[in-house]
């Protein structure tokens, strides 16, 4: 896949599949990657669901879900949080987005860090970083610092999540006047957006009704949580949740 390509196809004013959000699933393997595909997931995101909110992979699940997954989708990955130490300089080729959480930030320096860790990125992946709905538990700067400075170092996305997997969904932890402002902030500079934070299928229309590029899910397309194993059938149900939405149905 080439790098200048896979970033233009997420283009927020190309869309993916027409007029409204695509769908990304994050799984944590080759054998869930297809999984979600079958489903029709239009983004696959790497991420170990046990290492934390934003647990990266290891190099070697990366890269294997990348052959799996060919030109078939987008893939992004998890790159851990600010004071993680993911190692950027082997992110395997084919990862188009990397994305990088705050959590502990606020208590710590993080806008300089993040700037480094987006120029170390490799030229055919491109950064996002993660804002937290629940970011005061997470100790991260607030979401609208993060949107700042995911600007400001040429980010190319920008991401909303929960660091607590507890339950409590990114929609019920950010009023949605806010949560409209700074999608709409981000989509008007340019960046591809996902709404992801323990979104529940139930949940999906309203997330879409944000206008993100992307509705980014994991526990939602499990069975047994976010743990356990991505379920074609359950992929399936949301992306058919997510395609009437771009029906106007
Ligand atoms: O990027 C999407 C996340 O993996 C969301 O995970 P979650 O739905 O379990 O909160």
């Amino acid at each position: 896949m080439n790098a200048t390509g896979a970033i233009r196809r997420i283009d927020p004013t190309e869309r993916l599949g027409g007029a409204g959000p695509g769908l990304l699933v994050s799984v944590r393997d080759a054998e869930e990657a297809e999984a979600a595909l079958t489903g029709g997931a239009n983004v696959i995101d790497v991420k170990e669901p046990t290492a934390g909110p934003l647990g990266s992979a290891s190099i070697e699940s990366i890269a294997a879900v990348v052959r799996a997954v060919g030109d078939a989708a987008l893939v992004t990955a998890a790159m851990g949080d600010i004071s993680d130490r993911f190692p950027v300089e082997q992110l395997p080729s084919g990862i188009a987005i990397g994305k990088l959480g705050m959590a502990g930030g606020a208590k710590g320096p993080w806008r300089e860090p993040s700037e480094r860790w987006a120029s170390r990125l490799p030229k055919f992946t491109a950064g996002a970083l993660v804002a937290y709905a629940d970011w005061r538990s997470a100790g991260a700067p607030t979401p609208e610092e993060v949107l700042t400075q995911a600007e400001k170092i040429g980010c190319r996305g920008f991401v909303v999540d929960t660091w607590s997997k507890g339950g409590v969904c990114a929609l019920d932890l950010l009023e949605s006047d806010r949560l409209r402002s700074l999608v709409a902030e981000a989509v008007s500079q340019g960046l591809f957006v996902v709404l992801a934070g323990s979104l529940t299928i139930d949940r999906i229309e309203e997330a879409a009704s944000y206008d993100p590029t992307l509705v980014g899910v994991r526990g939602a397309a499990c069975l047994g949580g976010r743990s356990g194993a991505i379920d074609t059938g359950r992929v399936r149900a949301l992306a058919k949740r997510l395609s009437a939405c771009r029906r106007g149905g």
